[in-house]
């Protein structure tokens, strides 16, 4: 992910954490919203007009969950923003896995038409459903999580604790250990499944899954330095609810 250099101790003004000009530049901030919102008026608008809707709701989908990124950290987080908080920049991995997801339903589409219809079949129909729902709920939960965690969240693993950083177990982070990570999971998933993209469907499951497992163990070598017993009593009450992530 991001370079660490971007999230370094707050400036305080007033007593309070106050974003960073030189790490959050205004045209470039202005422009990114500018853009994810231009991508979600679009889509939006010309879901009467196109047969492949489900397209655009992955579009609406995407803009709308970079937007509260940077959008949840500006508000709830604010000595931490800085213009990579839109998370646009999520690794090659993270873009690659979009790319291949537009490519399939791309050439599906064209070749496999009636395949793609989430009207054409019963099982196509609760497939895009239930892939609709995963992603308004996945986005609700990461972004839950987001506001619960203030100042304690950070899009980089904290790998020494800073001041500001107190262990958060109430809210959503007392049903779910890792709820932001639960919730982008999910949402991804959801976004093939609305997309009837088979293939993508099982790389997304399977790179999201060995990359929020391994990271998961490295975040809890951190966090049980950090906080001791309190993290591993917190640990053994309260699940991360991701299949066999323990
Ligand atoms: C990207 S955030 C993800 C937080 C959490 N893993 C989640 O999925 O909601 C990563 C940062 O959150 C911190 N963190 C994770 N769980 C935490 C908790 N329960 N309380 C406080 N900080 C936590 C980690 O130390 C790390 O620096």
């Amino acid at each position: 992910m991001s370079d660490s250099s971007k999230e370094d101790i707050p400036i305080i003004i007033n007593g309070k954490p106050y974003p960073d000009i030189v790490k959050n530049p205004l045209n470039e901030i202005a422009l990114t919203s500018y853009i994810l919102g231009a991508l979600f008026g679009i889509s939006l608008g010309l879901i009467p007009f196109v047969s492949f809707r489900a397209f655009n709701l992955y579009l609406m989908a995407l803009s709308t969950f970079h937007f509260l990124e940077f959008y949840i950290t500006a508000k709830y987080n604010r000595g931490k923003v800085h213009s990579e908080s839109f998370l646009i920049n999520n690794g090659v991995e993270y873009i690659s896995a979009h790319l291949v997801a537009i490519c399939e339903c791309s050439i599906e589409r064209v070749f496999f038409n009636s395949a793609k219809r989430s009207d054409s079949s019963f099982i196509n129909s609760i497939i895009f459903i239930v892939g609709l729902c995963l992603v308004i709920i996945g986005q609700v939960i990461r972004s839950l999580a987001m506001y619960t965690a203030g100042q304690s969240f950070s899009h980089i693993v904290k790998t020494s604790k800073i001041e500001d950083h107190d262990l958060v177990t109430d809210g959503i982070y007392s049903f779910f250990r890792h709820p932001s990570y639960f919730g982008f999971f999910w949402w991804a998933i959801g976004t093939q499944m609305m997309l009837l993209n088979p293939i993508s469907f099982v790389l997304f499951s399977f790179v999201l899954w060995r990359f929020f497992s391994k990271r998961i163990n490295y975040e809890e070598k951190y966090l049980v330095e950090f906080f001791g017993k309190k993290y591993l009593d917190y640990k053994k009450t309260v699940p991360v609810r991701i299949p066999f992530i323990n």
